[in-house]
């Protein structure tokens, strides 16, 4: 089935970014009206970082918290996360974390139909405020439709925190936009995909205002946190907008989720996004060197060996990365021959 245009859009209805917010998450509670039986799902690391805050925060005001740390994105943890739900009697849930965990919470609170509230940790995907989950299910990762967060508490001052590397990542997912709504109008062209002009033009600008300010984002600065924070807000809200992913996920996604099956070990979602785009763009005919330059100022991986990753694992999910979301028509169409694969991952420099 093809990505169709969805007539409702999901947006939050509060969304705090700054130094401090976390503060007032008691606030946006009352103010949704949430009921006093929040179920925290957060991570292992994260938990220490901010899921312990959100709960003595959310204790302090007389409600009657409950925690789960959850370890990765997949359908068995939301099946674990939902049981908690049930039987603590959640009336929301809160994702407090990284991607993993707020997807997690996002299909979790969805499935047993409550609110759920997204308090990020670290900026570096934009399913901080989408109406998607990304959920790993028998080795392969699929995007799956969830209720948007009913609030989003993006902390800076916690953010800022978080070691550079994630608003690097961040960045990539949002550099990544510009191959995506590529794709997207290519699948228009050939196969008559509804596409959104609204949806594109905001993921576009999106990007195009990052990429503007490359150099001003730097290693603990919560100027760049705030200014990368607000763009994946706005990224979520053009998949919102167009009711999937489209505008913010082609084929350097597909490209990033091949290489999630086939490498041994992978490296952040928004860094393969970013070198996928590089090569993508490429395929495209587009300007790759602007995207690989912006990618190098602001410290992110360019290269198979920056990301940690052997050059046959590139070459292999750049093989089968059209076998990933068929249904998606994009530049890769029916698959990259080993040669093409090879030259595009050179001439990009990707491998060496
Ligand atoms: N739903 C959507 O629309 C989208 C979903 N995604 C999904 O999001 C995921 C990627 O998210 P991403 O956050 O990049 O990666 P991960 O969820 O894999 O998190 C990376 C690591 O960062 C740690 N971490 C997070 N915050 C901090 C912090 N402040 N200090 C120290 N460590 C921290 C996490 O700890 P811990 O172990 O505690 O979690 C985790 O170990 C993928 O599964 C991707 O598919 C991406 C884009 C859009
Ligand atoms: O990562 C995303 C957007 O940045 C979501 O995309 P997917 O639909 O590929 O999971
Ligand atoms: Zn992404």
């Amino acid at each position: 089935m093809q990505d169709g245009m969805k007539k409702w859009m999901q947006l939050p209805r509060d969304v705090l970014v700054g130094h401090g917010v976390i503060n007032d998450i008691n606030d946006v509670c009352k103010d949704l009206k949430l009921g006093n039986d929040p179920l925290v799902v957060t991570g292992t690391t994260t938990k220490k970082i901010a899921g312990d805050v959100v709960c003595d925060l959310l204790s302090d005001c007389g409600d009657n918290v409950h925690i789960v740390a959850s370890t990765d994105a997949s359908m068995s943890e939301v099946e674990r996360v939902k049981k908690e739900a049930i039987e603590h009697k959640a009336s929301y849930l809160v994702g407090v974390g990284s991607g993993k965990s707020i997807d997690v919470a996002k299909f979790a609170a969805t499935q047993v139909d409550v609110p759920f509230l997204s308090v990020p940790t670290a900026a570096s995907h934009d399913g901080i405020v989408s109406s998607r989950a990304s959920i790993r299910s028998e080795g392969k990762t699929t995007s799956v439709e969830a209720n948007a967060p009913m609030a989003v508490i993006a902390d800076t001052e916690i953010i800022s925190r978080a070691p550079y590397r994630l608003l690097a990542a961040g960045c990539g997912d949002i550099i990544s936009n510009y191959t995506a709504v590529k794709d997207w109008e290519l699948a228009h062209r050939l196969t008559n995909e509804p596409f959104s002009e609204y949806a594109a033009a905001l993921s576009l600008m999106t990007a195009r205002i990052l990429i503007d300010s490359a150099d001003s984002i730097k290693p603990d600065l919560e100027s760049s946190v705030r200014m990368v924070v607000k763009a994946l807000v706005s990224s979520g809200v053009a998949m919102s907008i167009a009711g999937s992913s489209r505008p913010a996920s082609g084929s350097e996604h597909m490209f990033s989720h091949a290489l999630d099956m086939v490498a041994p070990e992978h490296a952040l979602h928004g860094e393969q996004c970013g070198l996928g785009t590089i090569m993508i763009m490429y395929l495209h005919g587009g300007d790759w060197c602007r995207i690989k330059e912006c990618l190098e100022v602001i410290g992110a991986p360019t290269t198979a060996e920056e990301l940690g990753i052997e050059d046959k694992y590139i070459l292999e999910a750049l093989l089968v990365a059209h076998t990933i979301r068929p249904e998606r028509y994009t530049i890769l169409g029916t698959g990259l021959t080993p040669a093409a694969a090879e030259k595009v991952a050179r001439i990009t420099k990707v491998i060496s």
